[in-house]
């Protein structure tokens, strides 16, 4: 039998550790439950910035998993599976393990070699009809399987070791971090509200914005242009398309590659503004001016732009 957590789950805003859920040997167990049906699918994704081996789970509701989900909602207190961020896992009594199994999405494995990685991302954003809530990560490989790969989640790095048990918002940035040597397996179990709305009432998006915020002021931050992306992403999905095109900017400006993506801005604002848009093209040498202050030119061309439109605007009156 599985070793049971010694001590009551920590829980901070952004996570929920149940350490030793599963035994050595239910790892192996879970691993070849997952291998042994689907075929291995290859996921390298440059644009998505992921590099990975899916092992695709069956239903959740087909029963095969029940005794993983049982064992889940075992460590869980009482408190936690009513409300983990804004959501109950599951209604006490006889059918906790039924209910539960219904609101997971999917099960899947991970199987990350040398080489692979996940890049900073979040698993939903506001209005695109999800539902998804909680993401349930299990470690099913010991530490000394493999070297990096830790899992990041919001500001916090995960050193979970063989059986631990991760459970964060699905709606928080995370990553995993680039695996050196050896492999990684992870379960990752999807959990889902009831239906998409529920989350505008549960104060989930409440709760993932502040983590948002949190997360901006790390060590770090600054300096990663695929955070500033999430960030932008997130902003845009909520529908603050100013802010979005700030953090937008900020990626840009932080990247590698700034002299390049500002040169593209600039030239897209001449396009757009021979063919007569002299809105968005103001836009696009403003963004120039933002991704790379350095180059005169795209200051000047924004001034000049700017000016015009503004005696175009006065004259108009
Ligand atoms: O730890 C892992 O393998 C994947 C983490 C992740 O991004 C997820 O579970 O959604
Ligand atoms: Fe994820």
């Amino acid at each position: 039998s599985a070793p049971s957590a010694a001590t009551a789950p920590a829980q901070t805003d952004g996570l929920l550790l149940l350490p030793s859920a599963f035994s050595r040997a239910e790892c192996g167990r879970i691993i070849a439950q997952l291998t042994r049906d689907a075929q291995p699918e290859r996921d390298v994704r440059v644009h998505a910035s992921v590099s990975r081996t899916n092992h695709w789970g069956r239903a959740p509701a087909s029963g095969e998993y029940d005794w993983i989900f049982a064992r889940l909602l075992a460590l869980l207190p009482e408190p936690q599976r009513r409300e983990l961020w804004g959501f109950e896992l599951g209604t006490p009594g006889a059918r906790l393990v039924r209910a539960f199994a219904e609101r997971v999405d999917f099960v899947l494995l991970h199987e990350f070699g040398p080489g692979d990685f996940f890049d900073w991302h979040v698993d939903t954003k506001p209005n695109d009809r999800t539902a998804r809530t909680v993401n349930v990560n299990v470690m099913l490989s010991p530490p000394s399987d493999f070297s990096g790969g830790e899992l990041r989640v919001g500001t916090a790095t995960v050193r979970a070791t063989q059986g631990d048990v991760t459970c964060y918002p699905a709606a928080l940035p995370h990553r995993v971090e680039d695996i050196g040597s050896g492999g990684r397996f992870t379960l990752v179990i999807a959990v889902r509200a009831p239906a998409d709305e529920a989350r505008q009432h549960s104060g989930y998006w409440r709760l993932a914005h502040a983590n948002h915020e949190t997360l901006r002021t790390a060590a770090g931050f600054a300096a990663t242009p695929k955070l500033h992306l999430v960030r932008a992403e997130w902003l845009a999905a909520q529908g603050d398309e100013a802010a979005a095109d700030d953090a937008y900017a900020d990626g840009y400006a932080c990247s590698a590659e700034a002299p390049a993506y500002a040169r593209r801005f600039s030239e897209d604002g001449a396009r757009l503004l021979a063919g007569g848009d002299a809105r968005a093209a103001l836009q696009h040498f403003t963004m120039a001016v933002r991704v790379d202050p350095t180059v005169a030119a795209y200051g000047t061309a924004r001034d000049q732009l700017a000016a015009r439109l503004s005696v175009e605007r006065s004259s108009a009156h």
